[in-house]
């Protein structure tokens, strides 16, 4: 009945649009049929609905052999179209089948049907509306009485419950309420209650409904302060990541893998638009760690996330190259291809067990340019400091970005864990930038990546690298990712935190992940403070040494300032003795000695002065030419002695400095001639 019924509004649909059509006819002359029908059956007094079925089973014979097959699909067409009022009929009917509404039922049923002319139909219609809008209403209404009515119970009687088999059903329709109430606290709070009651009541019911501990449903609701969102990432956390492989490129070109493991009966297919190596499977009839290919080497089983370090690192063939944490040697075998088997690769863990997983993992997968050590990493910078063109390390960690694959982190981690982890973090990182060579160059970077998604084991850990060391943070060239944390409840960071970056498996659909990439800028062992306070200090002490130079300049043209000196020297003369005497009192600097030979120059500011300088260089050239004269033995001698007045002017009596300087004349006269004899 209910497709005969559809066919006649379809028919009443095209009617006013295409009369003359042969497909609309015969089911418009349909309508007054059961009419002549019921006639019919009154005076045979037969099965009515037998003869009925008849009938149409011949109008619809009339309607297929007449129909033309383009015809019917325009008929269908406009069936479709939304903003038609019989195609509207048509969705109500159908959303009419299953439902209990009486009224609808009624209005639809068989015996009115062919003779309801459309005012009716508009009418029911209408009264449909009204109807729909009405139970919208009711529903809203029934939605704010049962806001009103929730009442938060005290964190007490949650434990008391909790005592007890807890009723999971009620634990799940508490955490909507209080979600719903913390969304629009100011309309729906219970004006007795705080915000921190809400949130404790919410908490102890995500820990139970969750099975988490109080500890980390606390972090993880810092981390998302959006009910909605906390819940996806707690379901997330509950599901598996799909599986995906790398393929090994120092062996096998991921187009052909993908082709070997379809025809093995693995449905596989290219993982994400941002790896030309990663594939998902999808399922597989053969376990994916023991395929043939697999223990040929030719891909890795590899979480998405793994990939991002490592292209981040971006390592390059000929590098010197780190992976301070490296069992089982996912990375690290992705970081020997990408050197194309160059360069040399140090894949180190502090587990002696899980070297073991390294090196069975390098030899698969033909890695042949990798050493493997067995160290703790913060021995790296003192073993082999500036010694490392790119360091990655993927730190240990709590391991919260994985929950999935392993749930006793809901329960094992406490904020004395997470201490531990952040402590040997930043020792790693420490270690890590102390190894790697900021003068390599093509190189000089560091990649630090943990699986955990708490601020503590990731930005808190950078931003501590970037107090104690000359490094920055530069963008880890990831197509994919959220920033960074710049600020997180009472932390403050960096600004440039923002271009490290996270990931979470509600939102990426791949493991919680973080991703850091810092540039080594000195091999200094300082902060970049540090290392501009050294700038300033040592700005500081030239602009002394300046001043110094120029009064001593001045003193000395004081002294001699009587004594006009009749000589007259060459400008080169000049030069040169200025230059000597500059030398002395600037030191060996290069730039010390052109700032010290201009500083006086800019001193001068009258005509006196200027007077004063030309006769001291007058002097300084007249020297120059006795020392020119000079027989050699002297000639240190003299130019100290016209210093000396200066320098020991205010501590060495005259006499005493005179007798001095003849005495060491004269011992420097002996040893002369005592070398020249020999
Ligand atoms: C996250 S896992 C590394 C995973 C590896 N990068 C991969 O992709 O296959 C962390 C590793 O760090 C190692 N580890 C822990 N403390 C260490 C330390 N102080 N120095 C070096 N390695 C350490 C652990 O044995 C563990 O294998």
């Amino acid at each position: 009945m209910a497709i005969q019924k559809k066919k006649k509004v379809a028919a009443a649909v095209a009617a006013p649009e295409e009369p003359k059509k042969a497909v609309k006819r015969p089911v418009e002359a349909s309508a007054p049929t059961p009419k002549k029908k019921k006639k019919v059956v009154a005076k045979n007094g037969g099965d009515v609905s037998a003869k009925k079925k008849k009938v149409v089973k011949k109008v619809k014979k009339v309607t297929e052999e007449e129909e033309d097959p383009v015809e019917k699909e325009v008929s269908k067409l406009q069936l479709l179209d939304d903003d038609d009022e019989e195609g509207l009929d048509r969705l109500d009917f159908t959303q009419q089948e299953g439902s209990d509404d009486d009224d609808l039922r009624d209005d639809y049923s068989d015996d009115d049907d062919d003779d309801l002319p459309i005012e009716k139909k508009s009418a029911a219609l209408d009264k449909k509306k009204e109807k729909i809008l009405k139970e919208g209403e009711e529903e809203l209404q029934l939605n704010i009485a049962n806001q009103a009515t929730f009442e938060l119970p005290s964190v007490e009687e949650i434990e008391n419950e909790m005592k007890s088999v807890p009723n999971l059903e009620i634990i799940k329709q508490r955490i909507s309420d209080v979600i719903q109430v913390l969304g629009d606290f100011k309309n729906r709070r219970d004006p007795a209650k705080s915000r921190t009651q809400y949130v404790e009541v919410l908490k102890k019911d995500l820990c139970s409904q969750y099975g988490y501990n109080d500890y980390l449903m606390g972090k993880f609701m810092d981390l998302f302060p959006n009910g909605a969102e906390l819940l996806e990432f707690l379901e997330a956390n509950d599901n598996p990541r799909p599986v995906t492989i790398r393929a090994n490129s120092l062996k096998v070109k991921r187009r052909d893998l993908a082709k070997n493991l379809i025809n093995r009966g693995m449905n596989v297919d290219p993982a994400a638009e941002w790896t030309k190596v990663g594939l998902v499977v999808y399922d597989s009839q053969v376990p994916v760690g023991a395929t043939p290919e697999y223990l040929a080497g030719h891909y890795m089983i590899q979480g998405l996330n793994s990939l991002l370090p490592v292209m981040a690192l971006a390592p390059q063939p000929g590098d010197r190259v780190l992976d301070m944490c490296s069992a089982p040697g996912g990375k690290t075998s992705h970081i020997a291809a990408l050197m194309k088997n160059s360069g040399t690769l140090f894949a180190n863990d502090a587990s002696f067990d899980r070297c073991r997983a390294i090196i069975g993992n390098l030899h698969r997968l033909g890695v042949n340019n990798a050493v493997v050590c067995n160290l703790g990493g913060e021995e790296f910078s003192k073993i082999k400091p500036n010694g490392f063109d790119r360091i990655l390390l993927d730190a240990p960690c709590s391991g919260t970005g994985v929950i999935w694959k392993d749930q006793s982190v809901k329960t094992s981690k406490d904020s004395q864990d997470v201490q531990r982890r952040h402590t040997v973090q930043r020792q790693l990182i420490l270690s890590a930038l102390d190894s790697l060579d900021a003068n390599s160059p093509n190189g000089g970077y560091l990649v630090y990546s943990t699986c955990s998604v708490l601020v503590e084991e990731n930005e808190a850990v950078v931003n501590f690298l970037l107090e104690r060391r000359h490094c920055e943070l530069v963008p880890t060239g990831l197509a994919i990712g959220v920033d960074g944390y710049t600020r997180f409840r009472d932390y403050r960071f960096h600004p440039s935190l923002s271009m490290t970056k996270r990931y979470y498996p509600h939102v990426h659909n791949i493991d919680g992940f973080y991703v850091a990439k810092i540039k080594k800028l000195s091999n200094a062992k300082m902060s970049k403070q540090a290392v501009l306070e050294m700038e300033k200090e040592k700005a500081s002490v030239k602009s002394q040494k300046k001043k110094q130079a120029a009064e001593e300049a001045e003193n000395s043209e004081e002294e001699s300032g009587d004594e006009e000196v009749a000589q007259n020297g060459n400008a080169n003369g000049k030069a040169e003795a200025g230059k000597k005497k500059n030398k002395k009192k600037g030191g060996d600097d290069s730039d010390d000695d052109e700032d010290v030979e201009t500083a006086p120059m800019k001193n001068i500011g009258s005509g006196a002065r200027a007077n004063k300088k030309r006769r001291n260089q007058k002097k300084a050239a007249a020297k120059q030419a006795a020392v020119k004269e000079d027989d050699g033995f002297n000639t240190v001698g003299n130019v100290k002695r016209a210093k000396k007045p200066t320098q020991f002017k205010s501590k060495v009596p005259k006499r005493a400095a005179a007798r001095t300087g003849a005495k060491s004349v004269k011992n420097r006269r002996k040893k002369m001639l005592a070398k020249q004899q020999a």
